[in-house]
């Protein structure tokens, strides 16, 4: 049988990157999934905006919901502070193996814990298994109609605190409109919307800030 879009964006990271250089596995991702073989990475435009957000929070604990091959996994972990993880939920294996082997590339294992299972399974278990106490930072890729139902979630199991910041990918298209209408209408949160572009294309599509006020 053939390789896989994940298995091929692996082998373009290995030809292409640098090992150890978070950047240059960045570059070599976007490189192909614009040139090549399209494929759902947050991308490079959207990429700034997720930077500058994760700039400004500084989250010692981060959540990523939906790793797929890793790509936004790798621009979070890369601007962690020292000391900072970042946890990371796929529920497909052979997404999961891909991604593993692209964040260690990046030489950004051990600031990255990759649970592979479903969010809604793992993100009870997260306090006992890890030891959080609440995430500074979210970041939601996953099945866009389980943004709320995950959200929800992180809110009853108490993972999000006062000032904790959830950003939601995608919420233009393919879209999410009830996370937007959640989020928006709920006044536990201060919702703002970052337009930019799908990635590696100029269809629009955006990221969706929310800080939860507690
Ligand atoms: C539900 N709980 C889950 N738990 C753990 N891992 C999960 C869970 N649910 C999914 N996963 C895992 O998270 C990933 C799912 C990402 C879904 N993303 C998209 O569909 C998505 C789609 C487009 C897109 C836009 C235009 C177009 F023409 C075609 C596609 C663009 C984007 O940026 C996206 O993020 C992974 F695949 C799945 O195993
Ligand atoms: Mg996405």
């Amino acid at each position: 049988t053939g390789s896989s879009r994940p298995q091929r964006m692996l082998k373009a990271v290995q030809k292409n990157a640098t090992k150890g250089d978070p950047e240059s596995v960045i570059s070599a991702i976007d490189y192909y999934c614009r040139h090549k073989e399209w494929a759902m990475n947050v991308g490079d435009e959207k990429g700034l905006i997720l930077d500058s957000v994760l700039t400004e929070v500084n989250p010692s604990t981060a959540l990523e919901l939906g790793t797929y091959c890793g790509y936004s996994t790798v621009r979070i972990a890369r601007l962690l502070s020292p000391g900072s993880k970042l946890i990371t939920v796929e529920f497909n294996p052979a997404f999961a193996a891909v991604a593993r082997q692209i964040i260690a590339y990046a030489g950004l294992q051990d600031k990255v814990t990759l649970v592979e299972g479903p969010s809604g399974d793992l993100i009870p278990k997260m306090k006992a298994r890890f030891g959080i106490k609440s995430f500074d930072f979210v970041f939601l890729d996953h099945w866009k109609d389980r943004y709320v139902p995950d959200t929800k979630l992180l809110e009853d199991c108490g993972l999000v605190s006062e000032g904790s910041v959830l950003l939601a990918d995608n919420v233009i298209c393919p879209g999410a409109p009830e996370y937007l209408k959640y989020v928006r209408n709920s006044p536990r949160y201060e919702s703002r919307y970052y337009k930019s572009n799908l990635e590696y294309t100029k269809v629009e599509d955006g990221l969706e800030k929310s800080v939860f006020l507690g």
